[in-house]
């Protein structure tokens, strides 16, 4: 699955996508709407301080020009014959109102120096015939403020007020001049020292003069304006914009500047001051919130990837099961329900769904179980089911009651069965029994069939078998059972119980008797063989004029090979008896047959324990062996082809295999076997 299919990666993606549409939101809205409100609010505070500036500069000079009026008006004329008086005059006027640090003058109309208050030798400051305030203060009837300028020794800037002495006919006796310095305590030097802010000042400009008056940055005093267009804020200044708003300064840098006009002079105050310090709360608002949204970002990251595997647990959890099950690694069965919320939701539907899908399977078990009993099979181990058994059986019993061949039957029980079905799984169990049908059918010959007869039980049919091959057979198929291992289980064992048909016994005792053995196989600790003696054989009953004797003598203390041995008496006895009987080729073919098969499968098993017990003589025997088998399927031929006749068959069987070989040659073996026996037990 890529990996931005994963929930988790979509989870967290969707908390930075919502984080970023804050970040938005709150820097294309949030902080504009700040920044214009504390625009607002600093400007109107901005406004409020110019205008109070403003007002307290035009005041000043009010004061200033109501004082040389009131001097012009009240002074007698008297006295300007009298220039000491005159002075001593201006003296007491001028400690009484000392509005004027640099002096009181009184000019004649020619403007020659009449008087002065204080005293000093020198030229009069200011008083020049030049001086722009000088005639026009001739003309008006009120008082003039003049052009501020430096004094006469380009020193500190100047401002002078001037107002005529008019006699009784109006006509100017005199001009009386009062000179303040701009940087007089209580004057304008306040607005030198202000500062708005950090770096933020006040200019007072003159647009008549083009002039700035004075400004908080000194060496501006008495400067001429730049030149429209040099500075945006003093364009709009001069351009008689009043009020608020935002600029760009010389220096390239934004500014909120604000304008306020000195009514008796024609001045502008203009307050400013830096808009990096006017929005300088804003500034570390935005870092805050930036400060904020990493913050935010790395807690949201370091909680999701603490919160999500748990919260999300439940479902990975319940998606590998049910992947597993789909895999068939493990049983499809419901799953625990982790919480009652989506996820036990979709739980509780798989849930449901294998419900349906058990109950499917179960119909689904029960029609093949229904199609088996029709069809004869199991479909799980291949076996026949007992419907089949039965035919089987009834033709068996035919043969029994005609030619009086042995049949044996061996049952068969899976050992602790349940344990394995509850360790493993039922899907365990279902493999465990078709290795074992396997595992007997590998054991079985031709005309042997295998039936499933119950859950873990099977039957063995096997015709022509007395009890003794019977048992030798079931011990063959209990040691495949148990050596066979399987995947994830190991190795199982079975039980066996054998019985061979009895005289006058019905299917059914039959089986019992099989069924009893089986049950003593279990109770004696299981993986064993039982074989049931309590019936005599049938097949032995009819014996024909030649016998052959079984004695314990001929016993070589190997239990498969003696159970062979004694198999194969029986076997010739049987045939013999058929020989000597009216019985048809037809009905002594089967029988020879069979002889034929045990005898191959006899000598097989021998050579192989012979090999194992490291049998000194094993090849020389083999080698009689091959030469019997030889020997006995060109004698079966001839017999089928009617060239042999039943005498040299007799012969043979009597005489070469049982009197030579099994008794005399075989004997040979034995104490070979046995001491090897006694070394390996
Ligand atoms: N997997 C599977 N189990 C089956 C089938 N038929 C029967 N079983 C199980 O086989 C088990 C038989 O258990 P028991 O009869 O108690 O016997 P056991 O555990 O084999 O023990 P012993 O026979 O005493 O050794 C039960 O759990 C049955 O459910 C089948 O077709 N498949």
């Amino acid at each position: 699955m890529p990996f931005y299919q994963n929930i988790k990666f979509r989870l967290i993606g969707l908390g930075l996508l919502l984080i970023a549409i804050g970040v938005a939101a709150r820097h294309l809205v949030f902080l504009p709407a700040v920044q214009e409100r504390v625009q607002e609010v600093v400007a109107g505070a901005h406004v409020s301080i110019a205008t109070y500036v403003a007002h307290d500069i035009d005041h000043s000079i009010r004061m200033r020009r109501d004082l040389i009026r009131e001097l012009a008006d009240t002074l007698p004329p008297s006295l300007l014959a009298q220039p000491e008086d005159l002075a001593q005059w201006l003296g007491t006027r001028e400690r009484l109102n000392p509005l004027f640090d640099r002096g009181i003058l009184v000019l004649r109309p020619d403007g020659r120096l009449l008087a002065r208050s204080p005293l000093a030798d020198g030229a009069a400051p200011g008083a020049r015939l030049d001086a722009d305030w000088f005639d026009a203060v001739l003309q008006p009837e009120q008082a003039v403020i003049g052009k501020p300028r430096r004094d006469d020794a380009g020193g500190a800037p100047l401002l002078t007020g001037a107002a005529a002495v008019r006699g009784a006919d109006k006509r100017v006796l005199a001009v009386l001049a009062g000179v303040v310095s701009l940087e007089a305590p209580g004057f304008l030097d306040d607005l030198q020292q202000t500062r708005l802010g950090a770096s933020g000042g006040f200019l007072l400009v003159s647009p008549a003069d083009g002039l700035f008056i004075t400004a908080s940055d000194p060496a501006l005093a008495l400067q001429p304006t730049p030149p429209p267009g040099a500075d945006p804020l003093l364009d709009h200044a001069m351009a008689g914009y009043r009020g608020t708003g935002i600029t760009s300064r010389s220096d390239g840098a934004d500014a909120l500047f604000s304008i306020a006009a000195v009514p008796s002079t024609g001045w502008l105050v203009v307050a400013s001051a830096p808009a990096v310090e006017v929005f300088q709360p804003v500034e570390e608002l935005r870092r805050l919130l930036w400060r904020n949204t990493f913050a935010t970002v790395a807690g949201m990251l370091i909680l999701l990837s603490l919160l999500l595997p748990r919260m999300l647990r439940p479902l990975t959890d319940a998606a590998r099961s049910i992947r597993e099950m789909a895999d068939g690694g493990r049983e499809l069965a419901p799953l625990p329900i982790p919480r009652h919320d989506e996820v036990g939701a979709l739980v509780l539907g798989f849930n449901k769904l294998v419900a349906k899908l058990h109950e499917k399977e179960q119909a689904l078990l029960q029609t093949m179980a229904k199609l088996d009993r029709l069809a004869g099979t199991d479909a799980l181990t291949g076996a026949s089911n007992r419907r089949q058994f039965y035919e089987a059986v009834e033709h068996e019993l035919e043969r029994f009651r005609r030619y009086r061949r042995p049949l044996a039957l061996v049952m068969l029980d899976v050992d602790l069965f349940k344990t394995v079905n509850d360790r493993y799984g039922h899907a365990t169990g279902d493999l465990v029994l078709q290795q074992i049908a396997h595992c007997i059918r590998a054991t079985l010959r031709k005309p042997d069939s295998l039936t499933r007869w119950g859950g873990e039980e099977f039957l063995v049919l096997l015709p022509d078998t007395g009890l003794a091959s019977a048992a030798a057979l079931a011990e063959r198929m209990r040691a495949s059972i148990a050596a066979h291992h399987i995947d994830s289980v190991g190795c199982v064992t079975a039980s066996f119980g054998v019985a061979e048909l009895g005289e006058s016994e019905s299917r059914d005792e039959w089986v019992a008797r099989a069924d009893a053995a089986l049950y003593r196989a279990k109770q004696g600790g299981r993986n064993r063989v039982e074989a049931d003696h309590t019936v005599r054989p049938a097949a032995g009953a009819q014996t024909g004029p030649v016998q052959l004797n079984w004695d314990a003598s001929f016993e070589s203390g190997n239990g498969i090979l003696d159970a062979e041995h004694r198999d194969l008496f029986d076997e010739v006895n049987r045939l013999l008896s058929a020989l000597f009987s009216e019985a048809r080729d037809a009905e002594i073919q089967p029988a020879i047959d069979s002889l034929l098969e045990k005898l191959k499968r006899h000598f097989h098993d021998e050579e192989q324990f012979l090999q194992a017990a490291g049998y000194p003589e094993l090849g020389a025997h083999a080698v009689l062996h091959r030469a019997l088998i030889q020997r006995a399927e060109a004698l079966v031929d001839g017999f089928r082809s009617h060239r042999t006749e039943e005498r040299a068959l007799f012969t043979f069987l009597a005489h070469d295999v049982v009197a030579e070989h099994i008794v005399h040659e075989d004997r040979k073996y034995f104490p070979h076997l046995a001491a090897s026996a006694g070394i390996h037990g």
